[in-house]
């Protein structure tokens, strides 16, 4: 069987943490590619000669050139800045905006049959851009949103009980930005909704900090955003393509209709598997997540209003 490739555009923080991550994991062999010369080069040789110690078998390789991602499975979209306190994930549309889709076009170029997952903020948006770019059928091109932000919300729900991180499930709906929806009314602790078991008020705060969440760690580290985190969610989107795993993950997807919306990306429950987005999940909403629903997809719809 041949090792699966992947390819990681962008060696900064998200990137190279998931590389990290794709290596512990034995995803496969991995490019980091990056415009800044040396830095992907010096990080993938560095991540490579942690495989001895750790025991992994992937070949990581980093790169300037396009050649050298040919032929991936799975191209994750990093590239672009990342905002500083004061900024929301908005201000950085117009400079990443030129970046997703001249990076897009390379990816075509040399991996037509790649699944592009991208992460580069405002990420609903640069989401539309590789989709439309890339010319690819929408169960290809999907963003990271609800991964992460509902690891969030279920670290603060697992700390608030004291209970094992992974007995709690949930998801967030809508545009990765401060209005994104997290689903109180779907989210169980060992299959207890958690409505029984934190009070309102409790619950509402840990919904306000869990849409927050990007913009606390931004303001501890000044410099940049969060990247364990992140880089560990797509990764897991990745995983569950390369390993056929059908996981129901909320991603931002292309809707088609669902919840009553067309060509917008916006995050939903979906199964990911082998082929991508195989299913949008759609859910019955109550009127005032509907409401929230609605406002949060219409600041995406706004933003991709403003591209050239
Ligand atoms: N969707 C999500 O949930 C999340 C999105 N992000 C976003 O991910 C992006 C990356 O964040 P970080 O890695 O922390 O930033 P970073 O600044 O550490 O790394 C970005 C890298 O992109 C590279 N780059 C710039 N233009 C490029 C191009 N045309 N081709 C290839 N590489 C290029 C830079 O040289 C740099 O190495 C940001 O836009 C950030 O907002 C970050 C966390 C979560
Ligand atoms: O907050 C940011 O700018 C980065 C991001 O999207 C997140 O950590 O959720």
């Amino acid at each position: 069987m041949k090792r699966k490739k992947i390819t990681i555009v962008g060696a900064g923080n998200v990137g190279a943490t998931c590389a990290h991550w794709a290596a512990a994991k034995e995803l496969g062999d991995i490019v980091l590619i990056d415009v800044a010369e040396g830095i992907p080069q010096g990080k993938a040789l560095d991540l490579m000669q942690a495989a001895p110690v750790e025991g992994y078998d992937s070949i990581i390789i980093g790169t300037n050139d396009y050649e050298d991602t040919a032929e991936s499975d799975v191209v994750v979209i990093t590239a672009g800045m990342a905002r500083k306190p004061g900024m929301s994930r908005d201000d950085l549309l117009n400079i990443n905006a030129g970046i997703v889709r001249s990076v897009t076009e390379q990816i075509v170029k040399y991996s037509p049959n790649a699944y592009i997952l991208v992460v580069t903020n405002p990420v609903d948006v640069s989401t539309y851009i590789a989709y439309k770019t890339s010319g690819f059928t929408p169960n290809r091109v999907f963003g990271l949103s609800g991964v992460l932000d509902s690891a969030r919300f279920r670290t603060f729900i697992a700390r608030e009980l004291n209970v094992s991180f992974e007995d709690v499930t949930s998801f967030v709906l809508g545009g990765h930005g401060d209005d994104m929806v997290p689903m109180v009314r779907y989210t169980y602790v060992g299959g207890i909704p958690v409505e029984k078991l934190i009070p309102r008020d409790r619950l509402e705060s840990m919904v306000e900090r869990a849409r927050k969440g990007g913009a606390e760690i931004v303001n501890y580290l000044k410099t940049g955003s969060a990247y364990y985190a992140p880089s560990a969610s797509v990764m897991q989107m990745a995983e569950c393509i390369l390993k056929d795993k059908k996981r129901i993950l909320p991603v931002s997807a292309y809707l088609q209709g669902e919840y009553g919306e067309t060509d917008v990306f916006a995050g939903v429950p979906a199964i990911i598997g082998g082929n991508g987005v195989e299913k949008v999940i759609e859910l019955d909403l109550n009127d005032e997540e509907m409401t929230a629903l609605k406002k949060s997809i219409n600041s995406v719809r706004n933003n991709i209003a403003k591209l050239g």
